[in-house]
């Protein structure tokens, strides 16, 4: 008989980080000149833990390398060291001219909120069927973060 509770709340997470610079338009702060953040997301997930002694899964939710994979394909490839442009703020085009290979082009302002919400909408699409987005948060500096909970 195996050991382990059975009752409470069981989730996993991972910590990414990544460098992306925006500009928050019409921003009465600093913000509204381009600079740079560096990003901490911390993703948890919940699910049934697999029991099968005969899988390479076997006693996880999911394999953080296979969450790895997921974020890095799904949200690292298009935002780490990218520049982030508002497609209706009024430098959009300045902005599109600059010559750099990875600029994403959004239809939301990318604050630490939208960013979030834009975050969970790729991970719900590209998470197995059988995972639960449980909780996203995302620091864009080391004192101030936005959080999603399911
Ligand atoms: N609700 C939100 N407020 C602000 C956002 C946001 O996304 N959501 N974003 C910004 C700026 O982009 C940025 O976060 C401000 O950065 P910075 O000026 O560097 O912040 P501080 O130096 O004040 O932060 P420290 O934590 O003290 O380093 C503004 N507001």
């Amino acid at each position: 008989m195996k050991t382990l509770a059975r009752s409470g709340h069981l989730s996993i997470s991972r910590i990414f980080t990544f460098e992306m610079a925006h500009v928050l338009s019409n921003h009465h702060g600093l913000c509204k000149n381009l600079h740079g953040h560096s990003y901490k997301l911390h993703i948890s997930l919940s699910g049934k833990v697999i029991d099968d002694p005969d899988a390479a899964n076997d006693g996880m939710i999911l394999d953080f390398g296979e969450l790895k994979e997921i974020v890095n394909q799904h949200i690292l490839s298009k935002f780490d060291h990218a520049l982030v442009v508002y497609q209706k703020a009024a430098n959009a085009q300045d902005l599109l001219n600059l010559p750099f290979e990875r600029i994403e082009v959004l239809n939301f302002q990318p604050t630490c909120e939208n960013l979030v919400l834009h975050f969970v909408h790729l991970l719900e699409l590209n998470l197995p069927k059988r995972i639960k987005l449980h909780k996203l948060r995302l620091y864009e500096t080391a004192n101030s973060y936005s959080e999603w909970q399911a």
